[in-house]
């Protein structure tokens, strides 16, 4: 599997451990950065460009990550395409994939230790998307990324 990393100084480690890890597991990992610690640096710029890989890269996934995952999935989804899922459980890994199509997760390394990192992102990368009724979720999202028009709202309940 081709997998996109990213992180700032919070998740500097846990995407480094990551890179090595699914490297020695046979993924093909590129790794978005930061390339060096800086303890000042934003987590924007690489959540940015891991998602805009992700995106350009059809059944790829991607991993941000920082110190709580929350800075991280909101900048990847604004990158138009990525739908970013934090995943804080391996439950929510799951459903982030069975439900949500989600191709990047972001993880928060100081909310988890190592190994229950390891158990999110595998859960993460070993679920598959269902498709039903939730591809016609993800297709209103979609249209409504594309043309700005929101999605329908259901006509009021009378009586
Ligand atoms: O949502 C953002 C992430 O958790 C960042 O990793 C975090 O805000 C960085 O915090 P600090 O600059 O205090 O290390």
């Amino acid at each position: 599997m081709r997998i996109h990393l990213g992180a700032d100084h919070a998740g500097f480690e846990l995407k480094n451990h990551f890179a090595r890890r699914l490297s020695a597991l046979g993924h093909e990992v590129t790794d978005a950065g930061p390339a060096a610690y800086d303890p000042d640096d934003d987590y924007p710029p690489y959540c940015v460009e891991t998602a805009r890989r992700v995106v350009a890269d059809e059944g790829s996934l991607g991993l941000v990550f920082g110190g709580s995952g929350n800075g991280e999935q909101i900048a990847a989804n604004k990158v138009p395409g990525a739908r970013a899922a934090l995943t804080w459980s391996v439950t929510t890994a799951r459903l982030a994939r069975r439900h949500n199509d989600a191709r990047l997760a972001a993880i928060g390394a100081r909310m988890h230790d190592v190994d229950e990192a390891e158990r999110i992102v595998d859960a993460f990368l070993g679920t598959e998307f269902e498709g039903g009724r939730h591809q016609r979720r993800i297709d209103q999202l979609t249209a409504f990324e594309r043309t700005g028009d929101p999605p329908a709202l259901p006509a009021a309940p009378t009586g």
